[in-house]
C-alpha cells in the first residue's frame, strides 16, 4: 500500500483553481520532494494532506485514512513541521518538546530528540531567545516527537547555516533508513537531488513532472558547457556546434549531447584567437537547470527563474 495517495485533487479560492488536479502517490519508507515557485500550491496541497485544509474535490488517502475526517490515529501516526509554527516563547526548548511528546502514544526520548536537531545545549533555553535556524530545528523535533510514519516536512532547512542543513539531511536519511515516509517542500533543488528518492514539479497548481532526480535529468543533451566571452568577441562568431548557446545572467551555456566535440570546437576557436574563455566549465545536467527549464516555460515562473540565475551567477 503507498503511504500517499493523491488522485484528481482540486482546491480553489475564489474563482482561482490553486491546486488544479493533481495526482501522486508515495511509497511507504520513499523520501518525495513537492518542488514549484513561491505561489505554486505546495503548502495547500501538503495542508490538506495534513488534513489542516479541506479539498474541493479528488480522492486522498494518508496511510489508508482521509485526512479531511482527522481522525485521531491518523494524527498519532504522521508529524509534521510546517513553514511558520507559532511557539509559545516562554517555554523553554526541553520543556516544549516534553509537552509535544503527550500527545502522542509513541514517544521519542527528550534528549534523542533533542540531540537529533542539535539542540542539546539549548534544552534550558527559552523559545524567544533562539535563532531563527535554531527555531526550524525546534520544529523538526517537535514534528519528530511522536516517532510519526509519514513525515511532512515544509522547507525544513529555511534559514539554517550550511553545517546545520547537512546534519537536517542526515537526520532525514536516517529517517528513511529507517522506513519513515518523508514528503517534503524546499526551494534547495541541491536539497531535493541529494534527498529525496523522487521529486514532483509543481507550478500554477499543476504538476509538470514527477520522477527520480535521475530520471528528470536523463535528457539527451545531459552535458552543460558554459563560460564567458572575452572582451570584444562576438557571440555569432562562435563556430556552429556551440551555436546553440542561450544566456546566462553575464555568460553563455550550451546543453549538448556531443560534449567533447562541443568543448573541442569552443577551445580550439579561443587558441585560434589566442584569447581564455572566463569562467569555461563542463557540467552534467542537475536537477535545477530541469526545473528552470519547467518553470521558465510558464510565465508565472519568470521571478522564480530569475532569482535562481541572479544565485548562480553570484556563486
Ligand atoms: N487561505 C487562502 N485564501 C486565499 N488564497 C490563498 C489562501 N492560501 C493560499 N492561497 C493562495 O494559493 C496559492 C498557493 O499558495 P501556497 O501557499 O500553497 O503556495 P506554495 O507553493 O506553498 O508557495 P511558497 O513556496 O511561497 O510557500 C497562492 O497564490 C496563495 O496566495
Amino acid at each position: 500500500m503507498a503511504a500517499i495517495e493523491v488522485s484528481g485533487l482540486r482546491k480553489s479560492y475564489g474563482a482561482t483553481a490553486v491546486v488544479d488536479t493533481v495526482s501522486f502517490s508515495v511509497d511507504q519508507g520513499e523520501v518525495f520532494a513537492l518542488l514549484g515557485p513561491n505561489g505554486a500550491g505546495k503548502t495547500t496541497t501538503v495542508e490538506i494532506l495534513e488534513g489542516h485544509r479541506k479539498a474541493d474535490a479528488g480522492t486522498i488517502r494518508v496511510l489508508g485514512f482521509d485526512p479531511a475526517s482527522n481522525p485521531r490515529e491518523f494524527r498519532e501516526r504522521i508529524g509534521i513541521v510546517l513553514q511558520d509554527a507559532g511557539f509559545e516563547e516562554d517555554f523553554t526548548v526541553a520543556e516544549l518538546i516534553r509537552l509535544q511528546r503527550r500527545l502522542y502514544p509513541r514517544r521519542l526520548k527528550v534528549d534523542d530528540l533533542m540531540e537529533q536537531v542539535g539542540l542539546t545545549e539549548k534544552r534550558n533555553a527559552r523559545v524567544k531567545t533562539l535563532s531563527g535556524g535554531q527555531r526550524r530545528r525546534l520544529d523538526l523535533a517537535l514534528g519528530l516527537a511522536g516517532d510519526p510514519e509519514v513525515l511532512f516536512l515544509d522547507e525544513p532547512t529555511t534559514g539554517f547555516d550550511p553545517a546545520a542543513r547537512r546534519h537536517a539531511w542526515t537526520l532525514v536519511e536516517s529517517l528513511r533508513e529507517q522506513g519513515t515516509t518523508v514528503l517534503l517542500t524546499t526551494h534547495y533543488l541541491d536539497e531535493a537531488e541529494h534527498l529525496a528518492d523522487r521529486v514532483a514539479v509543481m507550478v500554477s497548481g499543476r504538476l509538470l513532472a514527477v520522477g527520480t532526480p535521475a530520471e528528470l535529468t536523463a535528457h539527451q543533451r545531459n552535458v552543460v558547457i558554459s563560460f564567458r566571452l572575452p572582451p570584444g568577441a562576438a557571440i555569432n562568431s562562435l563556430p556552429p556546434l556551440v551555436r546553440g548557446v542561450t544566456a546566462d545572467g553575464a555568460g553563455w551555456t550550451l546543453s549538448t549531447d556531443e560534449p567533447t566535440a562541443a568543448l573541442h570546437a569552443l577551445s580550439t576557436w579561443a587558441l585560434e584567437r589566442r584569447v581564455e574563455l572566463p569562467a569555461l566549465e563542463v557540467r552534467r545536467l542537475s536537477l535545477e537547470d530541469v526545473y528552470l527549464d519547467l518553470v521558465g516555460a510558464n510565465n508565472d515562473g519568470d521571478e522564480e527563474r530569475e532569482m535562481h540565475v541572479r544565485a548562480r551567477d553570484r556563486s
